[in-house]
């Protein structure tokens, strides 16, 4: 029965033959190039910055030198970049796809975009005689490495059939929502929902922790009941730790969000709610936790005080005097060097305001350096 499953996909594989290229060796992007070198495909890969194919490169795949030399290579090629902009830009910029793109050659955007960028890359690509699909993808990091994702394919039929042995390989279910723009919105609405709901996750961790209750305990009676999920589940545990090592950055989260609030604007819909979590996340941005988990968005709840203070400065010549009258989420703070003035056992008093003070005491992380502390009337 094995022996027979593996005969299928392999003949599926065949089907495609061609190399498949791949532009975007990110967070999802390798994770997914990945996973076709070890089903079986050839597979050519680009990245912005070069060295990140590297790891490609001992696993087997080719690397191209600008995304036009991988169409030109592949009669398949994948995209998995950052954004609007970046998703652009691989086509339009110069050695962009649109240089090498021509009939039979197809281009397979799996960003998450708004529809507008996408209908732009599909008009071009298609002026040239190429076929375009937009695909992105609901899951993350684990379910990328495991084949795992669920893909949202809109746009041209024909080539969504034949990348379909692709698909199978990177994901557990793809679905094909029609002309392009669908594919977009889709998973614009299921990231905005996700969003919400990591900021009402975060809010009720704190609102448990300041009722006197254990968190831990919260994650164990959410994980029995209806609102049971395998975000909660997955991501409740480290964040109880402080833990937000990224799987699906921060960053990428807010530019989701407002992505889906424009959609809303467009559509006279009124969205409070992602309106409230879109804020949250910017917030989060504005003090350095962009490149974390989004799940780090739980470090705004913890702590309500508003800051912008060049705290790394502080951080750097802490002395007892320092005054920093703005600050956010001060025991988690992003640090390009460990700074020479801390040990584990200094404590650093910072004035919050005239009534406030925080005394910080630092635990230096793999990058971060943590700093946990309590706030008391002086
Ligand atoms: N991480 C996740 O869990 C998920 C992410 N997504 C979506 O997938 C996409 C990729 O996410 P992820 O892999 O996490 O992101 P990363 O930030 O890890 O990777 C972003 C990629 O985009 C490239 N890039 C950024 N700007 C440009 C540019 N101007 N020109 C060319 N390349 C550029 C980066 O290149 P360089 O290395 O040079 O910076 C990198 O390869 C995003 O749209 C995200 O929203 C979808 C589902 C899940
Ligand atoms: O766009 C990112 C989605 C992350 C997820 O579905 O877990």
């Amino acid at each position: 029965m094995q022996l027979e499953l593996l005969r299928e996909s392999v003949k599926k594989i065949k089907k495609i033959m061609e190399e498949i290229g791949f532009l975007g060796m990110g967070i999802m992007g390798k994770a997914m190039a990945m996973n076709l070198l070890r089903n079986g495909f050839k597979v050519t890969v680009w990245n912005r910055t070069l060295s990140k194919c590297d790891e490609l490169k001992e696993h087997g795949a080719s690397v191209g030198e600008s995304p036009a030399a991988v169409v030109k290579k592949c009669k398949y090629t994948i995209g998995m970049l950052s954004d609007p902009p970046a998703a652009l830009s691989v086509v339009f910029d110069k050695g962009g796809i649109l240089e090498e793109i021509s009939s039979r050659k197809g281009y397979i955007d799996m960003s998450t975009v708004d529809a507008e960028t996408s209908s732009k890359i599909s008009e071009a690509v298609i002026a040239k005689g190429g076929s375009f699909l937009e695909a992105p993808v609901s899951g993350s990091k684990k379910p990328a490495e495991d084949g795992q994702l669920v893909i949202l394919a809109a746009g041209e039929k024909g080539l969504y059939e034949k990348i379909v042995p692709a698909f199978d390989v990177l994901g557990k279910k793809s679905f094909f929502l029609g002309e392009v723009g669908n594919g977009a919105k889709m998973k614009l609405v299921v990231n905005m929902i996700m969003g919400s709901m990591m900021n009402a996750f975060s809010e009720g961790l704190v609102l448990a922790d300041k009722s006197g209750l254990s968190p831990k305990t919260l994650l164990d009676v959410l994980d029995l009941g209806a609102i049971a999920n395998p975000m909660f589940k997955m991501k409740g545990p480290s964040m109880i730790q402080n833990s937000y090592s990224p799987a699906f950055p921060l960053k990428h989260q807010q530019k989701d969000m407002r992505l889906a609030l424009a959609l809303g604007d467009e559509n006279a819909v009124s969205m409070p709610v992602a309106a409230a979590a879109n804020e949250a996340f910017k917030k989060a941005r504005s003090a350095g936790l962009g490149d974390l988990d989004f799940s780090a968005v739980y470090e705004i709840f913890k702590f309500s005080l508003t800051t912008t203070t060049n705290v790394k400065q502080v951080l750097r010549s802490p002395s007892p005097a320092t005054t920093c009258s703005k600050l956010t989420a001060p025991h988690l703070l992003q640090t390009t060097t460990k700074p020479p003035p801390l040990s584990l056992n200094s404590r650093i008093p910072i004035t919050i305001s005239d009534n406030h003070s925080l005394s910080l005491s630092p635990a230096i992380g793999d990058d971060y350096l943590r700093l946990s502390g309590e706030t008391a009337t002086q």
